[in-house]
């Protein structure tokens, strides 16, 4: 692993390269498997009277905890826009691009970009070095010490990605305001709603697709995402069932998705569903965006827990307090990908 992020050259530098087969340490621990299913993400017309856009966002949340919304105010160009730069960007001559190349393992920088590593499970293979996505990833956390250094991001995407953020905080609001009247709690509950992450991945076409894993299984930690994807596809989402399937992408649509801490917050009334990304293309690259909206608290007295007005006699407390970092520490010592990874924080029922 340590070779791989010297080359600075991301997982792009290997195609670039002309490998032929993939890599070890991008195998994926089993062959992803795809259910033939055909799945259709429920979808919310923004623009329908609000009340009953609160019922609709009500029932995908419990339902599913992912659902498309359409008529959401960001103009097509925006997002388009966004997912081009990052594209762009990417494609540049491994020259331009390597410069910007986190090595770091813990880079605390606002500004990252790396092909990420995610550790396994460690109670899958505990020996084994971790699972390497097959994407590389330009990272900016919005939220960084309260004072984002927007300089960090390269120019050639500042300002596409800053107008495309500031799009997307607006539609943040009116989500995060759905959600809570989907739940009959007022808008305020969550306080102030400023932490986010904006993920842009860049998937390169890959030799083996069956082979890797774009983004291994995993539920979002925050409170929720909205995603942008390109037309290319690989993102999928775990039915109840077990079966994996594809959500194929629609043009103009944002994903909304559910966090663990929406789900702990709501009492288990929303849930957060297990996606993942696989690889579909021997000759395409995919690029998607995440915006992960989080607590604007993480203090270590900033607790979060299941609201009072939705816990009752019927439906007692079903998670115990816990705090932000609590939450992202217990990710990673499980392995980040841990779907059961709120079970550390679950009280039985009796
Ligand atoms: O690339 C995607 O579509 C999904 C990315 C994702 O799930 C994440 O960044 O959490
Ligand atoms: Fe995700």
């Amino acid at each position: 692993m340590f070779n791989f992020h010297e080359t600075r050259a991301g997982v792009r530098g290997l195609v670039e390269s002309g490998v032929t087969t993939v890599p070890p340490l991008f195998v994926a621990p089993t062959p992803p498997v795809t259910s033939p299913r055909r799945f259709s993400l429920p979808s919310v017309d923004l623009s329908l009277p609000r009340a009953r856009a609160a019922v609709l966002v009500r029932a995908f949340a419990r339902s599913y905890g992912i659902f498309q919304v359409t008529s959401h105010g960001v103009p097509p160009g925006a997002v388009a826009s966004a997912l081009y730069a990052i594209r762009a960007f990417n494609e540049q001559p491994f020259a331009a691009r390597s410069r910007f190349y986190t090595t770091e393992a813990h880079a605390s920088r606002a500004v990252t970009y790396a092909t990420v590593p995610i550790p396994r499970p460690t109670d899958d293979e505990p020996a084994t070095a971790p699972l390497m996505c097959w994407r590389d990833s330009l990272l900016v956390r919005f939220d960084h010490r309260q004072d984002p250094d927007v300089r960090g991001i390269p120019t050639m995407c500042r300002d596409t990605l800053l107008e495309y953020r500031y799009m997307l905080t607006s539609l943040g609001w009116k989500v995060a305001d759905l959600l809570l009247e989907g739940l009959g709690v007022g808008a305020e509950r969550l306080g102030e709603l400023g932490g986010c992450l904006m993920q842009c991945h860049y998937h390169p076409p890959c030799p083996e697709p069956g082979r890797v894993l774009g983004s291994r299984e995993h539920t979002d930690a925050g409170l929720f995402t909205v995603l942008a994807q390109d037309g290319v596809g690989g993102l999928q989402v775990r039915l109840d069932d077990g079966d994996w399937v594809d959500v194929a992408p629609v043009p103009g649509a944002l994903l909304v998705n559910v966090g663990d801490l929406l789900k702990v917050v709501s009492n288990d009334e929303y849930k957060s569903m297990e996606h993942r990304v696989v690889s579909k293309s021997t000759q395409e690259a995919r690029v998607s965006i995440a915006l992960f909206f989080n607590p604007v608290k993480h203090g270590k007295s900033d607790f979060f827990g299941p609201l009072p007005e939705l816990v009752t006699a019927e439906k007692p407390a079903r998670y115990r307090s816990l705090t932000w970092i609590q939450m992202l520490d217990n990710r990673s010592d499980l392995g980040h990908a841990k779907p059961s990874s709120l079970d550390h924080f679950r009280i039985p029922l009796n």
